[in-house]
């Protein structure tokens, strides 16, 4: 299948397409949208997409009820189905091969489907994303924020195919060939790298993949939006970006994937880094943090992630708000509690300055910390302690950096590991040069200083200042090489 009969497809879907733009190979992978430039100028509207034509899953869902035998039992599950596997189903059916035929031609988005990007064919290493690599790939990724959420991601894709696997053998029992796992990452992979939000009743978001504007690469400097209608979907101009040269010379028309997807971001979801011309230095790094014990964990009630960012000029910061239940222990006034009750379900509470707060979970519990125990002079003690936490904790991550077993002077050049692993590794240390910054201010403040005192007082003594300053100290289990803060 070609573009022309993309165009034809368009066309009966009511799928608008301005004369200005062309659907064509990209240097990037696969195919991508340009400025046609034959034509006079740019218009605002580069695309317009019926929401009726959508991928979505209740659009999914009602073509299901025209593919009784096929779609619709494979929709079926004992589990509420995710929006998201609605749509990954439909995508695993229709591209199927079902002995040397797929049900492309069959279906209602044919032209569409047939030109989507097929990683196994692919040919680069670059630009086909970690669900893909073997092992020995994947290994190389320790140590980096890409390697947890790709093992995740790889338990969760197994679990969804296996079931899929056997209700797919209930539905089509007479066919000799099976399901194989790499078609359903496939199929997972198109929706996860080209699936947006979108408002559906002004309320509720739904996942959307928006045929045609999909072949919408990401750029830097993106010179394109997207826009919703109450009926569509458009691909806009964004003017100001867009010089009248870049448009004569039929540019690439790309957007943003987000302002804030880090390398290993762009890495996981599309399978692609920026390339160094254009990488301007801005950097997002989330780590997960696993101590803490599984009560503090389960209070918490999600992964706990340390969140950095640097900026195009090399600024950092960071935010956690985990660090705020790692930092305090009941000397503090914070408390975990675990009882069984009578069903033997376990509940477990965290109690705050006395106050049990019941099922409270995540961020509440950060905020009641922060503003009923880090208040005087322990506001800063306990921003001390978060800044050492971590201390700790990126220096881990700058060491497990370091153990990779894997030899870099093998590198191919377009190993996208190599350059990931220098990136988070320049985010590590600008973090550390910060936190030391950081750490000797927060060190010679008087609140700081008074309360280092009170803990070198003898015990009589030291009772009393603790009294007064309604603390007694940080019983938290990895506090460790903080002990005069406690
Ligand atoms: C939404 S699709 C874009 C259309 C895609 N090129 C195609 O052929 O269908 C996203 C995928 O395009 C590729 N891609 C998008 N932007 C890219 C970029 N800046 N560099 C390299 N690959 C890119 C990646 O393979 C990504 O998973």
């Amino acid at each position: 299948m070609s573009t022309e009969q993309l165009s034809t497809w368009a066309n009966l879907h009511s799928i608008l397409i301005s004369d200005s733009v062309q659907v064509k190979a990209t240097e990037h992978a696969g195919l991508g949208l340009f400025y046609n430039c034959s034509s006079e100028k740019a218009p605002e509207r580069l695309l317009e997409v019926p929401r009726t034509i959508l991928l979505t899953a209740s659009n999914v869902r009602t073509l299901a009820l025209s593919q009784k035998d096929t779609l619709l039992p494979l929709l079926e599950s004992e589990r509420l189905l995710a929006a998201r596997e609605v749509v990954v189903r439909f995508f695993t059916l229709v591209l199927h091969k079902f002995g040397e035929e797929t049900r492309v031609p069959q279906s209602f988005y044919g032209p569409y489907l047939a030109l989507l990007p097929d990683p196994w064919t692919a040919g680069s290493k670059a630009g086909v994303p970690p669900m893909f690599w073997d092992e020995e790939r994947c290994a190389r990724a320790i140590g980096t924020s890409l390697y947890a959420p790709l093992r995740a991601k790889q338990r969760k894709l197994r679990a969804e195919f296996e079931e899929l696997s056997q209700r797919w053998q209930a539905v089509f029992v007479h066919e000799t060939e099976t399901l194989a796992y790499e078609e359903y990452i496939r199929a997972d992979w198109l929706v996860s790298s080209r699936v947006i939000e979108l408002p559906s009743d002004g309320v509720e978001w739904e996942l959307a993949v928006v045929p045609i504007l999909d072949f919408a690469n990401h750029g830097s400097q993106p010179n394109a939006r997207y826009e919703n209608t109450d009926d569509s979907v458009e691909l806009v101009c964004a003017e100001s970006e867009v010089s009248g040269s870049d448009y004569r010379d039929g540019a690439e028309i790309v957007i943003s994937y987000g302002p804030d997807k880090g390398s290993s971001e762009l890495l996981f979801t599309y399978g692609f880094l920026l390339t160094p011309a254009e990488y301007s230095g801005e950097e997002h790094v989330k780590m997960p943090v696993s101590s803490g014990g599984s009560a503090l964990q389960y209070i918490y009630g999600r992964v706990p992630l340390v969140e950095i960012h640097v900026d195009a000029e090399g600024s950092i910061s960071w935010e956690c708000e985990y660090l705020w239940l790692l930092c305090v222990g009941p000397d503090d006034g914070f408390e975990v509690s675990v009882s069984v009750t009578h069903d033997s379900s376990e509940e477990i509470d965290a109690t705050v300055a006395g106050e049990t707060l019941v099922g409270v979970r995540g961020n509440e519990v950060a905020t009641a910390i922060r503003s009923r125990l880090a208040v005087g002079k322990m506001a800063a003690v306990l921003m001390l302690r978060r800044v050492l936490l971590l201390e700790q904790l990126t220096t881990g991550w700058l060491d497990a950096l370091g153990e990779s077993e894997w030899d870099y002077s093998e590198t191919p050049e377009d190993e996208p590991i190599a350059t990931l692993r220098q990136r988070e590794e320049r985010v590590f240390t600008l973090l550390l040069d910060e936190l030391e910054e950081r750490k000797q201010h927060l060190a010679e403040t008087p609140d700081v200083l008074d309360f280092l005192a009170q803990q070198q007082q003898p015990p009589e003594e030291k009772s009393m200042g603790a009294e007064e300053s309604g603390v007694t100290g940080n019983e938290g289990e990895d506090n460790e090489g903080e002990d005069e803060l406690r």
